[in-house]
């Protein structure tokens, strides 16, 4: 093996560094040399708009894809559910990490609104919003945008009832509040948890140093998540949960499309075995578009587009 350094590029974010760090480690112990080069990316630029609006679903990536086309990086670290199921051309999945808590949480200032009438909540996400508004409908929810450090701070400073994050984030940074609730009957969005690491298809040198990361149940779990998604949305931001498991020698899968203000829920939920996984998120997918589906993304890209 060579010594060639190989340049990691990651966000700025504490969250985007921790993972970044995390794959520099995890290479180092294979014997590889690394070094971190933070790129600022759009993402964190335009805190005012919802996501959506922006009408981009490589926010969060597109910095960095092109820094890895332009050969300034190698490789490129990103929190997998960031990740639009279409890579660049020339780029390829060369390593998925093995999955965190994939759970959402409540970050919260008391439990008590939870059986009142009215109460506010932030969240930038689609379908936290969807699925929070399905279970709390008389609930408001607000916009709040930002990195988890940003929304915590927001949350400080409003006089929102909470807040809704991802567990691995807030855990991966040491942010994790006491007063936090797990929101178990919440789907999560594909590939959360999961940490994806890309090259260039050509760079056959990190190709096999990050092949050494790779954890093939976190793989075939999030692509089949992915698969799902990517067969109900065709490119927009819909609000969509999925979450494939291994339990007992099989593949749980649980998947929803939500309307766009929680009032339908369209749900499928499947247990087979290993050998069916390369076709299970397609088939719930088709499931969920002959099921009302395929009206319900229609009104949903006529809003959001
Ligand atoms: N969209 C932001 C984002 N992307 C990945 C994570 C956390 C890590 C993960 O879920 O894998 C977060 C923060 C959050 O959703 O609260």
């Amino acid at each position: 093996m060579s010594n060639k350094q190989i340049k990691i590029g990651t966000r700025d974010s504490e969250l985007a560094l921790w993972q970044a760090k995390k794959v520099a480690k995890e290479l180092q112990s294979f014997g590889y040399s690394t070094v971190l080069l933070p790129v600022k990316s759009t993402g964190d630029l335009n805190l005012d708009e919802p996501l959506y609006e922006m009408g981009i679903t490589g926010i969060f990536t597109k910095t960095l894809d092109v820094a890895l086309i332009k050969g300034e990086i190698d490789i490129a670290v990103h929190s997998m559910k960031d990740v639009p199921t279409h890579l660049p051309k020339g780029v390829v999945e060369a390593a998925v990490l093995p999955r965190a808590d994939v759970s959402d949480l409540l970050i919260h200032k008391g439990e008590d609104f939870l059986n009142q009438e009215q109460a506010t909540i932030a969240t930038g996400s689609l379908r936290r919003k969807a699925q929070w508004l399905n279970k709390y409908p008389s609930h408001q929810v607000v916009n709040l945008r930002g990195n988890v450090n940003t929304r915590m701070q927001k949350l400080q400073d409003n006089n929102w009832n909470g807040a809704i994050f991802a567990a691995a984030g807030l855990e991966r940074i040491n942010l994790k509040p006491e007063n936090n609730l797990v929101l178990d009957w919440m789907i999560p969005a594909p590939a959360q948890g999961a940490m994806l690491v890309v090259c260039m298809e050509n760079n056959d040198y990190c190709k096999a140093a990050l092949a050494n990361l790779n954890h093939a149940e976190t793989e075939t779990c999030v692509h089949i998540e992915r698969e799902f998604l990517q067969t109900l949305e065709g490119g927009c931001t819909a609000p969509i949960g999925a979450l494939a498991e291994f339990k007992d020698e099989k593949i749980h899968f649980k998947g929803a499309l939500f309307s766009l203000d929680g009032k339908q829920k369209i749900e499928v939920e499947k247990m087979v075995t290993p050998t069916e996984a390369a076709q299970l998120g397609k088939n719930c997918a088709n499931e969920i578009l002959a099921n009302g589906g395929k009206k319900l993304m229609k009104e949903i890209k006529k809003v959001l587009k």
